[in-house]
């Protein structure tokens, strides 16, 4: 028997396990409850989340080639324009204190990783009779995220500080969870 050392995907995925369920179970994107009120609601909160962490991470990636692709902040400002919300006019979250590459690409893994559950979303998101192009940011990469997310974990195997890698991903997790269930979510109408 060969005994593998756990990948940084591992070590990522076990370390934020607790997190991810708080924000899975909170959110409660997959449940009964969710409207289209609630749904606007969440990406207004993505947004400002989203507009507080990108630049930040650029500055601290400082790899604009790898990021580039991997900014969703103009897909949610589309969303929201196509249900009507004013994206410019909502709070935004202050960055997590993310410091340094291998704290980034930590951080990076948090918003990456949540593209692998495009699919099931959009096919929640299907049941809602939402308007058309409204749901560009949950289709996160699409067809190309497979792609993605091989080449993400490519890069995250080449980070050498798997401590810092790890205390990037919770703090974004963290502040990512306090920002988004901070507020009750609207249940209905
Ligand atoms: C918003 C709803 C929302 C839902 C309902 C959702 C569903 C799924 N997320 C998955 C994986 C990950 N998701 C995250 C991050 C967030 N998950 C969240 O729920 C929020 C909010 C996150 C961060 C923004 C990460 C780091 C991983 C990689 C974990 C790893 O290393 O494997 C998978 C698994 C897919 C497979 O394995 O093929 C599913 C089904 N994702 C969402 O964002």
């Amino acid at each position: 028997m060969k005994a593998l050392a756990p990948s940084l995907r591992d070590i990522l995925r076990d370390g934020t396990r607790e997190e991810h369920e708080r924000l899975d179970a909170g959110l409660d994107l997959m449940g009964p409850g969710l409207t289209t009120a609630r749904y606007r609601t969440v990406l207004g909160r993505f947004h400002g989340f989203w507009a507080g962490w990108e630049p930040r991470v650029a500055a601290e990636l400082a790899d604009d080639a790898f990021l580039a692709p991997r900014r969703r902040l103009h897909l949610l400002q589309h969303d929201l324009l196509v249900l009507g919300a004013a994206p410019e006019a909502l709070p935004v979250c202050p960055a997590p204190p993310i410091q340094g590459t291998a704290e980034a690409m930590g951080s990076l893994y948090v918003m990456e990783g949540s593209t692998l559950g495009g699919r099931v979303i959009l096919k929640r998101l299907g049941a809602l009779g939402l308007p058309a192009g409204s749901c560009t940011y949950f289709a996160g990469h699409g067809s190309a995220t497979g792609t993605m997310w091989n080449a993400f974990l490519r890069r995250l195997e080449a980070e050498t500080d798997t401590p810092a890698i790890l205390r990037g991903a919770k703090a974004t997790f963290a502040a990512l969870g306090d920002w988004l269930l901070g507020d009750p979510l609207p249940r209905s109408g």
